[in-house]
């Protein structure tokens, strides 16, 4: 078994209010800076050696971070409720058409330790 894996960050505000009770700290907006990292998996490389060129996982990844960045991500479409987990999957849905071997997401706060990983069953 293989595994490649790419890993990126963004800067982005968010709240949380309708998890919490109003006044709660995460019904303020505020900001985190957040780290991904997508990793890919096949049992062996393809007959070009590898699993993925990373200039296309990077291509990719590009995108997916130019909606994110520096943007409130409740008002991006699909990121109404934007906790890590849903962030995860919301990537994973955007990835995966242009990479067909990605296994999983995994997106932290560094900064906190806090760390969320979707991967595809
Ligand atoms: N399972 C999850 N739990 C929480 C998530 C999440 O996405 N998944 N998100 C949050 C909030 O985003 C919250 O803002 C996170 O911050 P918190 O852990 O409370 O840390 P602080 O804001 O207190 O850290 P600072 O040092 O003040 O930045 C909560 N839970
Ligand atoms: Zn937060």
């Amino acid at each position: 078994m293989y595994e490649q894996s790419y890993s990126f960050g963004f800067e982005a505000a968010h709240e949380l209010a309708d998890n919490v009770g109003p006044g709660h700290d995460y019904a303020h907006v505020h900001g985190h800076s957040f780290r991904v990292t997508v990793t890919l998996r096949a049992d062996a490389p393809g007959p070009q050696g590898w699993i993925e060129d990373f200039a296309v996982v990077r291509a990719a990844c590009d995108e997916v971070r130019g909606v994110l960045d520096h943007r409130f991500l409740n008002r991006v479409e699909g990121l109404e409720r934007p906790t890590l987990e849903v962030i995860a999957r919301w990537i994973f849905d955007r990835l995966s058409p242009s990479l067909p071997a990605l296994a999983g997401v995994e997106v932290s706060r560094p900064s906190l330790c806090e760390v969320v990983r979707y991967w595809a069953s």
